[in-house]
């Protein structure tokens, strides 16, 4: 004390000046000295009295943290003093959009307690309460005090969030409790939903994209025996982990259900992952910027229970071919031979995908591929995938779907309108309007509904229609059960029609995009044809031209040669009646040329279209030469005198007609 009197004294009194700014600044250091200290002393203390655990977004006890944290009406979290408010739930992936029914609450009565409101007439949101980014909220948990914090790490292919928890505890066992309280809320929440989870193939990573409700299996129609096949040997696999382990077999399960389109085979996986407790991880491979990088990466990042759906393997496969051959290794089935769906082809080729065959099967069993997973490819032309794709070991289980039978149309029906055996005048499967017109003739009741089975049975082909067109109409007639079974067999006709109509239609577009491809072929290849032919005319005529020349000025040489090898026995002066002859013979010259001109004008002028144009053209680049052919008519015979003349003529049109006489 009486030294820290001592320092300060001498700062009221008249002292020295550089005395008193050293001990400012010593003053200034002790106290940032002792504030740190204390900080550090103080994170000392929390790291040895503070546990603290870290849940990357990347995994699921992020997603059940959340939900625990987002669920309205937590009493500890409705204490905290700064959170966000989002209608939007709560996924691994961040705040997504949330899909109809998910997170609902059935209890409408509730609505306003519970957050929820009707929004949009009908659709209804839940107001979740989530932790804010980059605060530390503390909540109250089982008598302690829990510092949360949600942070955002930057990676370098987006954003990826954390969320810290740090607690006073002497050890983990309260935020093991929390942990696993979050994840038997989560399921509980998720008991009859479906997470549903998207390939992105911009980032390489997988997307939640919504929560379906489960679909009972009750209510997937196929032949006997089928979906408990499938179903008994999903569960066998997922219980056999060991026993491939044990024996060196990647534990992986590949099924492959091909057949028509809308017979079952995507809603028979979703009723499976409701049934088996499974999420779906759906990969389209032919979607824009597909590439074997891209599904490697997305393969491994795939959990090691769940359902990997490759959704219409065929599609993917076959653009695949015509982007990649070399690489995909060019299998025995091409696409469709119709010319509309190669153009379409044709049109995606340039999306960017660079998917391989290879890479496809790199992935599906290559070191990064996830174990445990069940792969689930659907395909509606089995017969265009590669051997080596649906090989066992990739494709271990196949189904096939068809057209509904008999038995599948009565299970349908069935399914919409089930029998109530408590009620015997209800056996006819009717609903309450049907079943109370049945009432007032109690014993015509069974009668009627055996009529009706025996009716729909045989209205129904045997597979010819699709379930999915079976649906269509019972959910046309959902509450009209007897005219349903009564509308039946017309129904059955207005579609073979319909079919019949579609049919023609298809076929037809096919012939005229086929006629209009031929067309344009041929045309393109008369136009190619023409213009072939008028280069090979334009060519020979330059040939027969130039070799025209030449032909002419060698014989102007020669004949040039002639009087010149017997001029020194002549005499060298041209008598008056020679130079007048040359003359004559230059005048006669330029009339031949002006009547060689007139007559190529002339046949200008008859000549028609571009035959006009060219010949017009060849005519202007023929002008020097008009001259020498204007020439020929007066080419006299090769004798000695008319040599001499030709002597004149042979350099005159080389030259202006001005300078004849000078040169003459
Ligand atoms: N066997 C079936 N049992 C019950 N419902 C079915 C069956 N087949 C089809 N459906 C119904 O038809 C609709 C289409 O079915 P789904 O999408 O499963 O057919 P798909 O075979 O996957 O068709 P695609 O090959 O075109 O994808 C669904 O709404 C489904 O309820």
């Amino acid at each position: 004390m009486q030294a820290l009197k001592n320092l300060l004294s001498p700062l009221s009194g008249n002292s020295n000046p550089i005395q008193d700014t050293l001990k400012l600044v010593v003053i200034g250091g002790t106290v940032e000295t002792a504030r740190r200290a204390s900080v550090s002393a103080w994170n000392g203390f929390i790291d040895s009295f503070f546990l603290t655990a870290h849940f990357s977004q990347e995994d699921y006890p992020y997603d059940w943290l959340m939900h625990w944290l987002s669920k309205a009406g937590q009493p500890a979290w409705g204490r905290s003093r700064e959170f966000d408010i989002t209608t939007r739930s709560v996924s691994r992936h961040g705040i997504t959009q949330k899909t109809t029914g998910d997170l609902e609450d059935e209890n409408e009565d509730d609505e306003e307690e519970s957050g929820e409101f009707h929004q949009g007439g009908g659709r209804r949101r839940k107001v979740a309460i989530v932790p804010s980014m980059d605060t530390t909220h503390t909540i109250y948990y089982r008598g302690h005090w829990l510092r949360i914090t949600r942070t955002k790490r930057y990676e370098d292919y987006g954003s990826c969030a954390e969320l810290k928890i740090s607690v006073v505890a002497r050890n983990n066992d309260i935020l093991k409790r929390l942990v696993l309280e979050a994840k038997r809320e989560y399921e509980k929440d998720a008991e009859h939903r479906v997470h549903i989870f998207m390939a992105d193939t911009t980032y390489g990573c997988w997307r939640w994209n919504g929560a379906r409700q489960k679909r009972p299996m009750s209510s997937i129609v196929l032949e006997p025996g089928v979906k408990d096949m499938i179903l008994a040997d999903c569960k066998d696999f997922l219980a056999s982990e060991d026993w491939y382990a044990e024996r060196g077999i990647p534990f992986r399960r590949g099924y492959l259900l091909h057949g028509v389109p809308g017979s079952g085979k995507t809603s028979l996986i979703h009723s499976l992952a409701g049934e088996l407790g499974l999420d779906i991880y759906v990969v389209s491979l032919s979607s824009k910027g597909m590439s074997d990088n891209t599904l490697t990466t997305l393969m491994g990042n795939v959990p090691s229970r769940c359902i990997l759906l490759l959704e219409d393997l065929d599609a993917a496969f076959t653009r695949g071919i015509s982007r990649d051959e070399t690489s995909t290794g060019a299998p025995t089935t091409t696409s469709s031979s119709s010319s509309s769906s190669s153009s379409a082809k044709n049109k995606d080729d340039n999306d960017g995908s660079t998917l391989s065959l290879s890479g496809l099967l790199n992935s599906l069993d290559g070191v990064a591929a996830a174990e445990g997973r069940l792969l689930f490819a659907t395909t509606n032309h089995i017969e265009r995938l590669d051997p080596a794709l649906s090989r066992p070991g990739r494709m271990d289980v196949w189904v096939n779907f068809k057209h509904a039978t008999k038995w599948q149309a009565e299970g349908i029906f069935k399914c919409f309108f089930p029998a109530r055996p408590s009620n015997p005048v209800a056996t006819s499967a009717a609903p309450p309007s049907a079943a109370s017109a049945d009432a007032k003739h109690p014993a015509d009741a069974t009668s009627s509904a055996n009529l009706a089975e025996s009716k729909r049975k045989h209205a129904i082909p045997e597979n010819e229609l699709s379930v999915a067109a079976l649906q269509g109409y019972l959910l046309r007639n959902k509450t009209r059960p007897r005219e349903c079974v009564d509308e039946v067999a017309a129904w059955v006709v207005s579609e073979r029609e319909m079919r019949e109509k579609l049919k023609k239609e298809k076929e037809e577009r096919e012939a005229k995009e086929k006629k209009e491809a031929e067309e344009k072929a041929k045309k393109e290849k008369e136009e190619a044809e023409a213009k072939e032919r008028e280069e090979k005319a334009a060519k020979e005529k330059t040939e027969k031209k130039e070799s025209r020349v030449k032909g002419k000025r060698s014989a102007l040489r020669e004949a040039a040669k002639a009087p010149a090898a017997s001029a020194p026995t002549e005499n060298d002066t041209p008598t008056p009646s020679e130079s007048t002859s040359a003359t004559e013979g230059s005048s006669s010259a330029k009339e031949s040329a002006t009547s060689a001109e007139s007559t190529s004008a002339s046949e200008s002028e008859n000549t028609s279209g571009a035959d006009a144009d060219t010949e017009e053209s060849v005519t202007s680049e023929e002008e020097p030469d008009k001259a020498e052919k204007a020439l020929e008519p007066s080419e006299p015979a090769p004798d000695a005198s008319a040599a001499g003349k030709e002597k004149w003529v042979s350099v005159k049109p080389q030259q202006s007609s001005a300078d004849a006489p000078a040169t003459a």
